[in-house]
């Protein structure tokens, strides 16, 4: 297993903070990082692969920080799937896969094509003239062809219709490869990520176990979530009020929007256990069924 893990990790933008002291580990099974637009998601993503450095905190790779472990290693260890946008629009999609290949390999393409279901033959096309669907395998292939063993997804279906984001949910779970999957939508979740971490304004508001979580939520947010009735396909639930509103440290940054909220949520809630789930809200209590 490829250990990879957040310790109270705070990341942002110039001197902006935008993600505040997440402790997060990658284990086994997949795991699912929650929020709407602009809670953060991407943000620790790109920390996880290296590519923004923690403000304060460490990203653990195995018994190294990021920063000091070897980055050879590291690339083929962990490797991105983003959406298939990023595809090269000039380059023949033959062309991307071999590129993520070692030169020796490159006859590998047809492969790595069969594996993610699509015909070799399209490797002679553009990205354009496949379908959105067969783009996202593509994005697959590339990322499966150094072999890595953890794959962090950024919303890999979101762009795609219903049928279509089935197909590739069922592909993703047939890899034997770990996975950290990020995602607005709960649908997904519960379908590839034992374990969640639901994401509110950059802080963790709900970790667990995904069945739990969705069964019997303990944060009015993850509750929100959940009843919104989330579709594959569908837009954020909650998306319209965004989540810049409250200023970090000045108490619990959903308490705007909660239906619970009371004068203690000023003071803002450290995660604790509740029925086998960490959860940072006052009114946990209230909110799970008991
Ligand atoms: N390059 C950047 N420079 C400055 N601020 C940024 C940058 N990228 C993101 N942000 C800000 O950081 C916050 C978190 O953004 P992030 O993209 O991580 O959210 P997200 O949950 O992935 O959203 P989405 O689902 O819309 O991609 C937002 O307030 C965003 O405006």
């Amino acid at each position: 297993m490829t250990t990879l893990r957040a310790e109270r990790v705070t990341l942002g933008y110039g001197k902006r903070p935008v993600v505040h002291e997440v402790s997060l580990d990658i284990t086994e099974g997949g795991v699912g990082l929650i929020g709407e637009s602009g809670s953060g998601k991407t943000t620790l993503a790109r920390a996880f692969l290296g590519l923004l450095t923690p403000m304060s905190g460490n990203i653990w790779y195995g018994d190294q920080t990021l920063k000091k472990a070897d980055r050879r290693k590291f690339r083929k260890d962990v490797q991105p799937v983003f959406q298939a946008e990023a595809l090269d629009p000039r380059m023949r999609i033959g062309s991307s896969i071999a590129e993520a290949l070692p030169r020796a390999d490159r006859g590998r393409v047809g492969e790595l094509l069969e594996q993610v279901g699509l015909d070799p033959e399209l490797a002679a096309r553009r990205p354009h003239q496949l379908s959105g669907g067969q783009r996202q395998r593509v994005v697959i292939a590339r990322a499966l062809a150094v072999g890595p063993r953890l794959l962090i997804l950024d919303e890999p279906t979101s762009a795609l219709d219903v049928t279509v984001q089935a197909r590739i949910l069922d592909l993703l779970a047939g890899l034997d490869t770990e996975r950290l999957l990020i995602t607005h939508n709960l649908a997904v979740v519960e379908r590839l990520c034992r374990t969640s971490h639901v994401l509110f304004a950059g802080r963790v508001v709900e970790s667990g176990p995904t069945g739990v979580l969705l069964a019997n939520p303990a944060h009015p947010y993850t509750r929100a979530l959940r009843d919104a009735v989330p579709r594959l396909g569908g837009d954020p639930p909650e998306a319209k009020g965004g989540t810049e509103a409250v200023p970090a440290g000045t108490g619990c940054a959903y308490r705007l929007r909660c239906p619970l909220a009371v004068a203690e949520c000023v003071r803002r809630p450290e995660p604790r256990d509740v029925g086998g789930r960490q959860v940072a809200c006052h009114r946990a209590e209230d909110v799970v069924v008991t």
